[in-house]
């Protein structure tokens, strides 16, 4: 039985996976569901997904902040399929495992429909654990550092209850997944569903959406267009910034063990907002500008992960260092744009 580390063994054995996996003679491919999978992480995530040719691939996707675009290679693929479809509706489809991502990520777009935010979070992972129950699946939740709310202990560890405002205006995406984790458990314990969960802090790389409204992508797009970076006050408050392709790893290695998590991935280099900035605009455009602009409520004040479980228990840990992975965010954002560098 999988386990945290903790005492949180199930009361029921795990459902049986599909009779074919235990078939003598032929091997099925391991048939694996992500939602969320036209998102950003999402698609890098299928990417790695798809290199290993015993993987089927199957993508469900509202669009309501991912694209299709992000998956175009895999079009015509045998082994890729993508399903239009609300995670806030039920599904059945036989799959093996499932990497449950679908949730808008970004505070602007998960605030944007609050109501439907709570839904995605709780009905969408409903449903998924429904699905899990019903063919004896293994799923993946990616859950948020946001779990941690504006934390009172730093760096953050998995123990940490957390300190999050249960009425304010990020509440329906913090809480969402909160209770997100709380089915997990639940199922796991009353059903047997092996489960696994990942607190993903502040993730970046190529496919963000331009006008995505988080951090990174601000500053970038903001420097290659030549207009001002916007640091929200008071720019003091800290992040920790996981490269894409490191965070993908880090997803791969938890559903493939033994631990249901909570873990922590993300990376513990932590900078201040003006930090990252500065960072930007020596990398990419030293003339540009820094001005600061108001902040939204109840933004976090620091954020950092401790990854002393990640490393210990999945053997995980990043590899690209922010000032690598600027640039590489970079080239994607100016050839999205049609701006190269200038000579
Ligand atoms: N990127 C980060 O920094 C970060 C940090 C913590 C947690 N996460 C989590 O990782 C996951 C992916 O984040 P991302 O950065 O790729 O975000 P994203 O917005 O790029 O991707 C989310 C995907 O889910 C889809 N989606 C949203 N609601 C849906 C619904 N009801 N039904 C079906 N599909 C739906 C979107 O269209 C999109 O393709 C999310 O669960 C997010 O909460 C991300
Ligand atoms: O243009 C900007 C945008 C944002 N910021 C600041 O940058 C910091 C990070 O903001 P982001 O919007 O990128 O992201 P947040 O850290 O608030 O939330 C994030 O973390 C956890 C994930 O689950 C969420 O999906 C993700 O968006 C905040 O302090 C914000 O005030 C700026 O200074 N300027």
């Amino acid at each position: 039985m999988a386990s945290n580390g903790d005492n949180n063994a199930s009361a029921k054995p795990p459902p049986e996976p599909s009779p074919l996996r235990k078939a003598k003679f032929f091997q099925a491919n391991m048939r694996i569901l992500v939602t969320g999978g036209a998102g950003f992480i999402g698609s890098h995530l299928v990417d790695r997904l798809m290199q290993n040719e015993k993987n089927e691939v199957i993508v469900v996707d509202n669009y309501f902040t991912g694209s299709k675009d992000n998956l175009k290679q895999w079009f015509g693929h045998p082994r890729f399929e993508l399903i239009r479809h609300d995670v806030t509706e039920t599904l059945l489809v036989e799959v093996d495992q499932i990497y449950h991502l679908a949730c808008p990520a970004s505070p602007i777009f998960y605030k944007y429909n609050p109501v439907k935010t709570i839904k995605t979070n709780v009905i969408g992972t409903l449903n998924m654990l429904g699905l899990a129950k019903r063919v004896g699946a293994r799923i993946l939740l990616t859950s948020t550092s946001e779990v941690y709310g504006d934390p009172l202990i730093h760096p953050q560890d998995e123990s940490y209850w957390g300190n999050v405002n249960p009425i304010g205006v990020r509440s329906c995406y913090d809480e969402g997944k909160r209770v997100a984790e709380t089915l997990m458990f639940d199922y796991h314990r009353q059903h047997g569903i092996e489960i696994r969960i990942a607190r993903i802090f502040n993730t970046y790389g190529p496919r963000m959406n331009i006008d995505d409204g988080r951090v990174v992508s601000n500053f970038i797009a903001q420097a290659i267009r030549d207009e001002p970076l916007t640091v929200q006050l008071p720019g003091t408050q800290t992040r920790s910034f996981c490269y894409v392709s490191d965070m993908v790893d880090g997803l791969i290695r938890l559903m493939e063990g033994d631990n249901t998590g909570p873990i922590n991935i993300g990376n513990p280099g932590e900078f201040t907002m003006l930090e990252l900035a500065e960072n930007v605009k020596e990398l990419i455009n030293p003339d540009v500008q820094i001005i600061t602009v108001e902040n939204t409520p109840d933004d976090p004040r620091q954020r950092k992960p401790d990854i002393t479980k990640a490393k210990s228990l999945l053997g995980w840990e990043p590899t690209i260092k922010l000032s690598d992975g600027i640039p590489l965010m970079e080239d994607d954002f100016r050839s999205r744009l049609g701006i190269s560098r200038k000579k």
